[in-house]
């Protein structure tokens, strides 16, 4: 537990002072990306190991010299295995959804999971994946055992796994277990689910969304703008209809009242709402401007045991100071609205901050003209060299799941 409110999760904004979150150390499934199945992975092009693992370091290292407590993916689900004795149920489950038919392969990778004495590094290996040539099968017991192929791996990597932001993500004093939009994101939310099902100081949350639900939904859509309201992206990865479920689930049992629903383009560079729009102090959101001019905004309020669904229509800057309850809002648009520098900022996760206090940000450094116009409007900005970690699509935000910020 991270401060006094008494809860293990407690997230009420999107800018209150961060206390706890959870990142996960880019590890060795980095090394299974391959240039033919980068796009099913998911990624643009193929990080250097190492010096990601460093610029991670410095993005955590931030934090630390922030106040903030950084926890491990990796480390929590080890104590969750652990506090519970769920190894093995974790590892047939982890199988199961690996696609690999039963067999004498399928036997020889749960034996080798099993035999790890250090859970730590099993739940590294779960990340990392097996391909072919590691596993040995002496006799082939079926015929899918039996097939070669070109394809180089028996278990895909899980390469997105340090953009935390997105399988599971926290809201007030509960959690949403997310259903991904592409199934190598899929697989990366038995994670949260273990996290959230037996960890010692997490198992009681309150879940908001299952990972077996029918629509997808990812974290990266979700901000959290009050204690009433939150603003969620209908996106390449959310479905209008997984918000609706969400906002019935919320309504009416927690401070949640309106669901802002903004509806973006769908494509990759805009995947979620946090690639193109956050919120960084009090009154002011970072925003690509490519999106302001198509943006529909829906107001989704309690209806009964249903839902009622308005249409705003209004500027975006009088939408969110209605909803913040604030005479203005100041919207810093991302590489100061030239097209080619907003263009090329964005891709690099101009628009991408993680707020860890009111008006304090940590960003990439390479967004130059951005964090220039973030510090003109008096936000303090710290940044870090994300050269190799945004190869991934993603910036600060997407890499952190926040545990608990103090209210605002
Ligand atoms: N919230 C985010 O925008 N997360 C970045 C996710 C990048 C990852 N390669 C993906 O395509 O899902």
């Amino acid at each position: 537990m991270a401060a006094n409110t008494g809860q293990a999760v407690n997230i009420f904004s999107e800018i209150g002072k961060l206390k706890q979150v959870i990142v996960h150390r880019p590890g060795r499934e980095l090394e299974n990306l391959v240039p033919d199945y980068l796009d099913r992975l998911l990624f643009d092009d193929i990080p250097f190991l190492e010096a990601a693992q460093k610029e991670h370091d410095e993005f955590a290292k931030i934090l630390e010299d922030n106040g903030v407590e950084v926890l491990y993916l990796e480390r929590l689900v080890t104590e969750a295995l652990d506090a519970a004795d769920v190894k093995e149920q974790f590892v047939d489950e982890w199988l199961a959804e690996t696609g690999l038919a039963k067999g004498a392969t399928y036997e020889a990778i749960r034996q080798d999971l099993l035999n790890y004495d250090d859970t730590f590094e099993m739940v590294l290996k779960t990340m990392e994946g097996y391909t072919k040539t590691e596993v040995e099968v002496s006799d082939s017991v079926s015929l899918a055992d039996s097939i070669s192929g070109d394809y180089p791996f028996l278990v895909d990597p899980m390469p997105n796994l340090y953009f935390t932001r997105d399988p599971f993500a926290t809201i007030g004093n509960g959690v949403s277990i997310n259903h991904m939009y592409a199934e190598t994101r899929n697989r990366e939310t038995l994670y949260g689910k273990y996290i959230f099902d037996f960890h010692p100081n997490f198992k009681d949350t309150e879940t908001y969304y299952k990972r077996d639900a029918e629509t997808r939904i990812e974290g990266g859509d979700i901000l959290i703008l009050s204690e009433k309201t939150l603003a969620i992206g209908i996106s390449q990865r959310t479905d209008a209809r997984s918000i609706e479920t969400l906002a019935k689930n919320i309504f009416g049992t927690t401070s949640y009242d309106e669901v802002l629903a903004f509806s973006i383009a769908e494509n990759r560079k805009f995947m979620h709402l946090d690639t193109v729009f956050t919120m960084v102090d009090y009154d002011k959101f970072t925003i690509h401007p490519e999106i302001e001019g198509d943006l529909q905004v829906f107001s989704v309020t309690k209806d009964g045991e249903g839902v009622k669904i308005e249409e705003k229509v209004d500027t975006l800057e009088n939408i969110l100071a209605e909803a913040l309850e604030i005479e203005k809002v100041e919207l810093i648009r991302c590489g100061g609205g030239d097209p080619v520098i907003a263009a090329r900022e964005q891709w690099n996760d101009g628009s991408n901050t993680l707020t860890i206090a009111p008006g304090v940000v940590i960003v990439y450094n390479r967004n130059t003209v951005t964090n220039k116009l973030l510090r003109e409007a008096g936000i303090t900005v710290h940044e870090f060299d994300g050269s190799e970690l945004v190869r991934g699509r993603g910036g600060p935000r997407c890499m952190s799941m926040p545990v608990y910020r103090e209210n605002i």
